[in-house]
């Protein structure tokens, strides 16, 4: 398992010089050699890829509490080995180093190894921490299998720490060594150290968490039929469970755990339900009780095909529609309310023009382009940004050719009131042409219909925001994870979670810019919270916010866009001093640097 270091050495050499597989890169193991090409991928160079110092580190929570005193039990091994502890949390950063040889400790501190800094694979490339996270595999480093030249001297060896309850990874612990006093029983000897740390964690859970793993215990003694425990934030799955559950059942399964426990549904009955998969199964929910209290639901579930659907079915896209809608992603029931608005506006009045109208980056273009394509001929699409001085010209064209057929009238909202009129008069006087137009509305624009386009001659229809359609998060990170790099990684639930909680005032174009930030580089076949943007995973661990401060949230975000992102603007437009939009962004929580306006 330990690299004789000269091959590893060349190996390194020809990575860096370009080589991409054989010759002494055969000889590097794959988890080493996958890590390489990650650090590069993360835009490292081997020289300039030092720990760097991380903000959001919580150095007295509940891992480093745990970790604390197993630790300290080991400090007199640690002065024999001339080594280094270190503890980082999921993000790889360092919540604590123990080491007893003052020479090592000084060692550690040029090289950036204090506790506050980062020594995730995206700061430092190829590490033992960075890849115990990202495999969630105990690894040692050892030498040149190190990507930082300042590294090379080194052995680290990690493990990675789970939560006990519900295997959350919450970090690693990693044991770093010259590369002189490497041993191959290090390995076990730090995999031992998580495990004291995970049973050390066992005795600081909650009395719920205990509760509910023990209600889980008792229950999925026959491993065979998938078993899920839950509560609003913790879900303990056994392995028959996970491989038939994804983010998006987790979701659906615990709003009919709620469902019943409310009272609207009956606890103890069987419901169906469609899983993500296609699968049917039949549910039967059972409470955990605390005394008089409700915890939380345990949740049992039996594959079948001929489950009769009841109360609660995951609402999906009517079947066999001749248009495109139901390709595309979205199957809560905010989606499919809107998909049944479009199809009775587009075949209702045939030929009658719709405009589709809404916030930025609702997806009007995108259903529009389903509902116009056909095989046999495809459809016409102008847009109003790609003809600022040309429109009215433009347009003509468009409007001359025979026989027209479809027709998609993009951004009309970007239009003057002369350009808006003339197209208004355009579409009224071909009343047989199958043409759908689309408008940005701003905040303070009726129904989100531009002022400039009262005139339309059709109906006009809202498209849903994001924040009302969150039951489709799941959905789209499948479709534009495919979409955009090919790939389709599990999103973990907690990354869905964290992503209900942000603003989304760009709608899909901020999703879309999210999913592609998190995915850059992205090799790991699943996401976790610490691979999204740095912005996103922030405002995400923020409070919930109340109904009431959901709706002043929505507000102030909604002003800013309108207003471009200007604060002046949208305090103006609030009818509120700069310094109270200021205030109230501040006490609502909300992280606006990375918006999309
Ligand atoms: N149902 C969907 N499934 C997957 N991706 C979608 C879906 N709807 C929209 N998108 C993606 O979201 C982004 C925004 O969609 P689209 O351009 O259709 O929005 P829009 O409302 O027309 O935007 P704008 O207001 O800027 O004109 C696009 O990248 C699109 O591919």
């Amino acid at each position: 398992m330990l690299m004789d270091q000269t091959v590893a050495e060349r190996a390194r050499e020809d990575f860096l010089g370009g080589r991409v597989d054989g010759g002494a890169l055969s000889a590097v193991r794959p988890v080493i050699l996958a890590s390489w090409r990650r650090s590069l991928m993360h835009g490292l160079s081997p020289e300039r890829a030092l720990p760097r110092l991380a903000t959001g580190a919580d150095p007295d929570g509940q891992l480093s509490r745990a970790a604390r005193p197993v630790l300290e039990r080991r400090r007199a091994t640690l002065a024999e080995l001339r080594a280094g502890i270190t503890l980082t949390d999921q993000e790889g950063r360092l919540l604590g180093r123990w080491v007893e040889d003052r020479r090592f400790a000084r060692r550690l501190d040029a090289r950036h190894v204090i506790p506050g800094s980062c020594i995730a694979e995206v700061a430092v490339g190829t590490n033992s921490s960075g890849v115990a996270v990202e495999t969630g595999a105990p690894t040692i480093v050892m030498g040149y299998e190190h990507f930082s030249t300042g590294a090379l001297s080194m052995t680290s060896v990690g493990a990675p720490i789970r939560h006990p309850v519900t295997r959350r990874l919450l970090g690693s612990v990693n044991l770093t060594c010259g590369v002189d006093d490497t041993h191959a029983l290090l390995l076990p000897w730090v995999r031992e150290l998580a495990a004291d740390i995970e049973q050390a964690l066992l005795g600081q859970v909650s009395r719920r968490e205990r509760l509910l793993l023990e209600a889980y215990v008792s229950s999925a003694a026959d491993a065979r039929h998938p078993v899920i425990c839950l509560d609003e934030t913790t879900v303990i799955t056994n392995a028959a469970a996970s491989r038939l559950l994804d983010a998006s059942d987790q979701s659906v399964i615990w709003e009919l755990a709620a469902h019943c426990i409310a009272g609207d549904g009956r606890v103890g009955g069987k419901h169906a339900l469609t899983l993500a998969n296609g699968q049917s199964v039949q549910v039967e929910v059972t409470t955990v009780e605390d005394g008089p209290r409700t915890l939380g639901a345990l949740v049992r579930l039996t594959p079948t095909d001929t489950a009769t659907r009841t109360r609660v079915t995951r609402p999906t896209n009517e079947p066999a529609e001749k248009d495109g809608l139901a390709q595309l992603a979205g199957r809560g029931p905010a989606w499919a309310a809107w998909c049944r608005r479009l199809r009775a506006a587009v075949s209702a009045e045939v030929g009658a023009p719709v405009l589709l109208t809404g916030e930025p980056g609702t997806g009007k273009a995108t259903v529009a382009r389903a509902l116009l394509q056909r095989e046999d001929a495809p459809f016409r699409e102008l847009d109003a940004a790609d003809h600022r001085d040309d429109w009215v010209r433009a347009l003509a064209d468009v409007f001359a050719a025979a026989p027209l057929g479809r027709v998609l009238l993009r951004r009309l909202d970007l239009l003057d009131g002369q350009a808006a009129a003339a197209t208004t008069r355009m579409v009224a006087r071909h009343p047989g042409a199958h043409v759908i137009g689309t408008a940005t509305g701003g905040a303070h624009d009726l129904d989100g219909l531009p002022s400039t386009l009262v005139d339309w001659p059709g109906p006009v229809l809202v498209a849903p925001p994001l924040r009302d359609r969150l039951e489709d998060l799941p959905d789209l990170l499948r479709a534009l994870s495919t979409h955009l790099t090919g790939r389709s990684p599990r999103w973990s639930s907690e990354v869905v979670q964290t992503l209900r909680r942000q603003p989304w005032p760009g709608n899909l174009h901020s999703l879309v810019a999210v999913v592609r930030a998190t995915l850059e580089g992205h090799t790991s076949p699943d996401v976790g919270t610490h691979h999204l943007p740095s912005g996103v995973s922030a405002r995400g661990s923020r409070r919930t916010l109340t109904g009431l401060e959901q709706i002043e949230a929505h507000a102030l975000t909604s002003a800013l866009h309108a207003a471009g992102g200007n604060k002046r603007e949208a305090a103006d437009a609030l009818g509120i001093a700069r310094s109270t939009l200021y205030r109230k962004v501040r006490a609502l929580g909300l992280d606006l640097s990375a918006a999309t306006f």
